[in-house]
């Protein structure tokens, strides 16, 4: 497990993160997610060591992290660092062997991801003759080579088209699944959603909310949607109820007090027929926009 212990980071006055805790369990894929500027490049490149930490400590395997520890995590940086004019092979083979793979599994390895990316005919092309979008597939193929012992993703799927999206998301699951503990950050919240066991949702250099899905789904607030044979208006009268949105016959309502969409159902079944009623389960993107707020 990676653990992120009060990570402190300042620019002159600006607090960029400040007291960030979070953990990264092995088995899982965590989503880092948050606006821009919100301090997830600055977080991943402390826990990287890439960047001097203000205050807060990084721990893998329950203890602070060591230069040799992240030498054995696979880093996709945000500014991503590969050679434009050499060949993609060559590079992918020789990163591999500063991390002290032999060449002949460094080919084979980064021969079968290549492949698994789509690029297995371009790997003698120089990296700048690829679009953005395969320079982007190279440079995931450079973090994952080899087999690293944590993922640390900054953006992994900006700029892929689905196909690679998918390559991508099917890989980090295979990593996740073998014990890799994965982290990456995104803005594709729906990805994430799907994607992702855990969320680290930050806002303004700080943690705003953490946990499963499940979890952030479960302290966001309850709401019902209801659809009555006469106008709804009447629920905002209910005791522990706020009417969020009224439109003649349809209501979205909160319950402000556990249990009280008992006695608004039992109302509404007394003034008749009660065409439709359910628990609006929030989006991620709806989750996201409150606790970011
Ligand atoms: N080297 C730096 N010097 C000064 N300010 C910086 C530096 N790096 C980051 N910042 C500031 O720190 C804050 C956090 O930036 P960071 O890049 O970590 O955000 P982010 O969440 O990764 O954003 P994005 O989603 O846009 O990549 C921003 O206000 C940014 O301008």
């Amino acid at each position: 497990m990676l653990e992120v212990i009060g990570l402190t980071r300042r620019f002159g006055d600006l607090l960029a993160v400040d007291d960030v805790s979070f953990s990264v369990p092995a088995g899982g894929l965590t989503g880092f997610v948050g606006g821009n500027g919100a301090g997830k490049t600055t977080t991943m490149r402390m826990v990287m060591g890439v960047l001097a930490r203000h205050a807060g400590e990084v721990t893998w395997q329950g203890r602070p992290v060591t230069d040799e520890d992240r030498r054995r995590f696979g880093y996709m940086p945000e500014e991503r660092g590969l050679y434009p004019k050499q060949a993609i092979l060559d590079q992918l083979v020789y990163l591999a062997r500063l991390r002290g793979l032999d060449a002949s599994r460094a080919r084979t390895e980064i021969g079968e991801l290549l492949e698994r990316f789509g690029l297995g005919g371009r790997t003698s092309d120089p990296l700048e003759k690829l679009s953005l979008g395969n320079q982007q597939r190279v440079q995931i193929v450079a973090a994952l080579v080899p087999r690293p012992d944590a993922l640390i993703l900054d953006e992994p799927f900006s700029g892929l088209d689905p196909t690679a999206i998918e390559a991508m998301a099917d890989l980090l699951r295979e990593r996740a699944a073998e014990g890799v503990p994965v982290v990456f950050s995104s803005h594709q919240l729906d990805l994430v959603d799907r994607l992702c066991d855990r969320l680290v949702v930050m806002a303004r250099g700080r943690v705003a909310a953490q946990g499963t899905a499940d979890e952030l789904r479960a302290g966001a607030p309850v709401r019902y949607r209801l659809r009555l044979e006469a106008d709804a208006g009447w629920t905002a009268e209910v005791p522990g109820i706020s009417l969020r949105e009224h439109d003649g016959v349809d209501a979205l309502v909160e319950v402000a007090e556990a249990g009280a969409e008992q006695e608004l159902l039992r109302q509404a079944s007394a003034r008749g027929a009660v065409l439709d009623f359910g628990r609006v389960v929030p989006r991620l993107s709806e989750i996201y926009r409150e606790v970011t707020a």
